[in-house]
């Protein structure tokens, strides 16, 4: 482990004061530095396990009830070995070290965390137990279907090798007990209500302008805002949730650990498309703007329904994004079109709200008549619309027998997310996440002739008989449809393009897994982001043009 590693870890075992008498918008800050959320010695045999609250790129979220004094958590469980492959250990720690710091009634709050070394244990035994037994695998390095080609003798290297090597990675992240947001998160409320009232929209736009100032105040930026990440609860108040794209300015009142800090060059993942300011898409800084652009955004789709900027792929959502191309549907009032229209500046620094006394200004904005900023926490939320087929709007108990720790992004969400943030009850079962801004990233346009441009992109596996290479699938308008190594940015292979189906196809085996074929090769792919469906319809989308 790297020294500074081991000194995030051991002031992680720093036995924070539980209770925080900081109120509103002091942060505790010291030299040497306590957590306010302790680090707990639980397990998840200490909770009862309720619902699965949703699943995201590195973690589940599970409601669960802590036996002893039965108050109920959202408790977020880390994938730590997807974690470490994918090299989001420092993002993971800043998520913890950022929220643990914040306090204020419009922000999701970290009760504790705990690394539940009982089910590592208990999971490693039963992985052993299961392959010897079953010839099943979860493998970190091979694909399952090639562990079971594989002779015995290597079988059993390969899982004394997986075990020695699993615990190590449990160390980079803690699973945390957040609060929990039984109401769920507001873009399902915009989904079920199927837009909503300028009313019910100024409700929430105040209660997340509120948040924001704050955290903007203590020289934070989110970089996520969008209604997925604005839970609701059981009340209907909103809570910002999901800091795992947070970026401390420089002079940043919350204090960054070693090694947790959130560095640019590594942070090619943060934002969803459909809400990224065109700043960020030119590669400039981070500043408080990018969240007032997604605030215009996600006020622009509380009163439509859908996001401004919507398009069949991300490249074409930046496309939009880029050259401004918004247009406001004829109900909007004139006072939330203004608004929308501010925070939707092409210039971040002319955002309301981006200013040093930007909030006031935001807040006496005409489309905020009315708002009692002082005491938004005491008044009466909009009703929440409950899950159809259910007559409460909050979460229920029941328990899910399923849920193992060990099987985060199994899919178990009910809707699909599309690149402009809609949904789709097409493929319920199978939760597809937005891909990443790297799919913008400058480095790959060299691998681009004048004029061409991106149509898809994705880091994924090209797998091979017995080993897996980690490669960057592009897609572009040429169409050119290339893989490239990412390290030493060259191409490792160019498929060559057919618009007849005969001479390429795709065959979907998987979410995840997808094979190109051409008359040559059969090449076998797997997207961690299971994205698979999409890079047949993109594929196959081009080649019917
Ligand atoms: N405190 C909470 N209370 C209730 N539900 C929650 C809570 N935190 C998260 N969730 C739900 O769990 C889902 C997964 O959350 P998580 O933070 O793991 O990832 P995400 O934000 O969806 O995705 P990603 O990490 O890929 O950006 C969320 O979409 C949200 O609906």
């Amino acid at each position: 482990m790297l020294e500074t590693e081991k000194d995030f870890d051991s002031k992680l075992k720093i036995q924070g004061n539980s209770s925080s008498s900081n109120g509103g918008g002091n942060v505790q800050r010291s030299k040497s530095f306590a957590f306010r959320a302790p680090q707990e010695n639980y397990t998840i045999q200490d909770f009862e396990l309720g619902k699965i609250y949703g699943v995201g790129s590195y973690s589940k979220v599970v409601r669960a009830k802590k036996k002893d004094t039965g108050t109920v958590y959202a408790l977020k469980i880390m994938d730590k070995k997807f974690i470490t492959k994918e090299n989001k250990t420092a993002y993971v720690k800043l998520e913890r070290i950022v929220l643990d710091q914040l306090d204020h009634p419009g922000i999701v709050r970290l009760y504790f965390t705990f690394q539940d070394s009982f089910s590592l244990c208990k999971y490693s035994w039963m992985y052993v137990i299961f392959t010897l037994a079953y010839g099943l695998t979860y493998s970190s390095l091979i694909p399952s279907q090639l562990f079971l080609l594989l002779p015995s003798f290597a079988k059993l290297v390969y899982i004394y090798f997986d075990i020695i090597f699993f615990p190590f990675s449990f160390y980079i992240g803690e699973d945390m007990a957040l609060e929990s947001c039984e109401g769920g998160e507001l873009f399902d409320q915009i989904t079920r209500k199927g837009r909503l009232s300028e009313d019910e929209a100024r409700f929430y736009a105040a209660e997340v302008v509120d948040a924001l100032e704050y955290i903007h105040n203590l020289g934070v930026i989110h970089r996520d805002i969008k209604p997925e990440n604005l839970l609701l609860t059981a009340e209907g108040h909103i809570k910002i949730a999901d800091f795992g794209s947070v970026k401390p300015m420089q002079d940043s009142q919350i204090t960054v650990l070693p090694n947790a800090a959130s560095d640019d060059k590594a942070c090619t993942f943060v934002g969803t498309a459909a809400y990224v300011p065109p700043e960020v898409l030119n590669s400039s800084p981070a500043t408080f703007g990018n969240d007032l652009w997604a605030l215009g955004c996600t006020l622009y789709q509380m009163l439509s329904g859908t996001s401004p900027f919507k398009d069949a792929s991300e490249w074409l959502i930046f496309q939009r994004i880029i050259a401004r191309d918004l247009r406001f549907p004829d109900y909007f009032s004139d006072e939330a079109r203004d608004l929308i229209d501010r925070l939707l500046d092409l210039d971040p620094s002319r955002r309301p709200g981006a200013a040093p006394d930007g909030y006031a200004i935001l807040k006496r904005h005409p489309f905020f008549k009315g708002v009692d900023w002082d005491n938004l926490r005491a008044q009466i939320p909009p009703k929440l619309a409950p899950e159809p087929g259910t007559q409460s709007p909050v979460a229920d108990d029941v328990h899910d027998s399923s849920w193992s720790p060990s099987h985060i992004g199994d899919g178990s969400a009910a809707s699909v997310r599309q690149p402009d943030g809609a949904t789709s009850s097409e493929g319920t079962g199978h939760i597809t996440r937005l891909a990443s801004i790297d799919s913008f990233d400058s480095k790959w346009q060299q691998f681009l002739e004048p004029g061409e441009s991106v149509l898809m992109i994705s880091m994924v596996k090209k797998l091979q008989k017995l080993t897996s290479k980690k490669v960057q699938l592009i897609l572009t308008n040429k169409p050119k449809l290339i893989y490239v190594d990412p390290s030493k940015l060259i191409v490792k292979g160019n498929i060559i393009w057919s618009d007849n189906p005969n001479d390429l196809s795709i065959q979907v085996a998987s979410p995840s897994n997808f094979k190109i074929c051409t008359p040559k090769k059969v090449m076998s792919f797997e997207d961690a982001k299971q994205r698979a469906c999409q890079w047949k319809k993109a594929i196959e989308g081009l080649q019917n043009r």
